[in-house]
C-alpha cells in the first residue's frame, strides 16, 4: 500500500459509529500535489475522512497512511501497533484543516489567531510567527485587518483568517470541510477565489468536501464521488460531471441539477 508517490492512502479503512457503518472497507488514495474533491450525499461519510485524517476520530479498522507513514498506527519492531500520543502530534504537523465554521478564537486579534499555533506548536519566535502571518495574511488580502478581532470581520473574512492560520503552519495536505457552507451567497466567490489560488501550488495536496460542483470542475485534477461509505466512482472532472460511468453517481447529478435549477 505504501506508493512514495501517495500523499493519502486509506486501505481497507471501516470507521462505525455505534451500529452505523460510516466507512465501509474505503480504499481511497491522493497523490502527493493533487487536488481532490470529494463529493456525494448528505450522510455518505466525506466529512469523516478529513476528521479521521486529522486524527479527531479513530479507525475501527484497516490503515490510514500519510506521507507513506501510518497515520493511526506505528511501527514497533516491524509490527503495525496502535499509534502513540507522539505519533499522532508529530502526523498532525503534516495537515492542516479549514471547517466550514472557520473556528477563529474569539478574544484573538486576527495576527495573534495565526501566530498562535506556530509559537507554541511549531516552536517560532514571535518574531518569526508574526512575519510569517503578515505574508499569509497579504496572500489572503487580509493584511488591513490584522489588528481586528473575528466578529468585526464578514463570513468570508473569517474564513481567509483560517486558510491563512491553516497554511501558517506549513502543512504538506490542505483540508478543507465544506468551507462555503457557512457563507451567505456574495461571500462565496471571495473564498473560492483563495482556494483557487492555491490550487496552483504544485506541492501542496488539497483534499476538498464541497457542495459546490462548479468549483470542483474548475479546480480538482480528480473528483471522487462517494456513498454509504465508499468510493463509488473517481474521474477527472470533465470526465466524472460529463459522463459519469455508475448510475448511482448519474442519479446523485441529475439530482443536483435538478435542485439548483429550482433554487
Ligand atoms: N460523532 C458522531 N457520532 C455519531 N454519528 C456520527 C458522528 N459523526 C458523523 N456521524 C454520522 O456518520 C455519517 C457520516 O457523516 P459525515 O459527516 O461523514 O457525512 P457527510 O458525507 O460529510 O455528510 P454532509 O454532506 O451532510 O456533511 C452520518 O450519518 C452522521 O450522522
Amino acid at each position: 500500500m505504501t506508493n512514495s508517490n501517495n500523499s493519502i492512502a486509506f486501505h481497507q479503512v471501516t470507521k462505525k459509529f455505534g451500529d452505523q457503518v460510516v466507512l465501509d472497507q474505503l480504499d481511497f488514495c491522493v497523490r502527493k500535489g493533487e487536488k481532490v474533491t470529494i463529493i456525494g450525499p448528505s450522510g455518505s461519510g466525506k466529512s469523516t475522512v478529513l476528521r479521521i485524517l486529522m486524527t479527531l476520530e479513530n479507525i475501527n479498522a484497516g490503515t490510514v497512511y500519510v506521507d507513506n507513514e501510518p497515520l493511526w498506527h506505528e511501527y514497533q519492531a516491524e509490527q503495525l501497533v496502535p499509534a502513540s500520543e507522539a505519533h499522532l502530534r508529530q502526523m498532525r504537523k503534516k495537515m492542516g484543516m479549514v471547517f466550514q465554521q472557520f473556528n477563529l478564537f474569539p478574544h484573538m486579534s486576527v495576527l495573534r489567531n495565526i501566530t498562535e499555533a506556530p509559537m507554541h506548536v511549531l516552536g517560532l519566535s514571535k518574531q518569526e510567527a508574526k512575519e510569517r502571518a503578515l505574508a499569509y495574511l497579504e496572500l489572503v488580502g487580509l493584511m488591513d485587518h490584522k489588528d481586528k478581532f473575528p466578529s468585526q470581520l464578514s463570513g468570508g473574512q473569517q474564513q481567509r483568517v483560517a486558510i491563512a492560520r491553516a497554511l501558517a503552519m506549513r502543512p504538506k495536505i490542505l483540508l478543507f470541510d465544506e468551507p462555503t457552507s457557512a457563507l451567505d451567497p456574495e461571500l462565496v466567490g471571495e473564498v473560492l477565489q483563495v482556494i483557487e489560488q492555491l490550487s496552483n501550488q504544485q506541492d501542496l495536496t488539497l483534499l476538498l468536501v464541497t457542495h459546490e460542483m462548479q468549483f470542483a470542475k474548475d479546480i480538482s485534477d480528480r473528483v471522487c464521488f462517494f456513498d454509504r461509505g465508499k468510493m463509488v466512482e473517481e474521474a477527472p472532472p470533465q470526465e466524472l460531471f460529463a459522463a459519469p460511468k455508475q448510475a448511482r453517481t448519474r442519479d446523485f447529478l441529475a439530482n443536483f441539477m435538478q435542485n439548483q435549477s429550482l433554487s
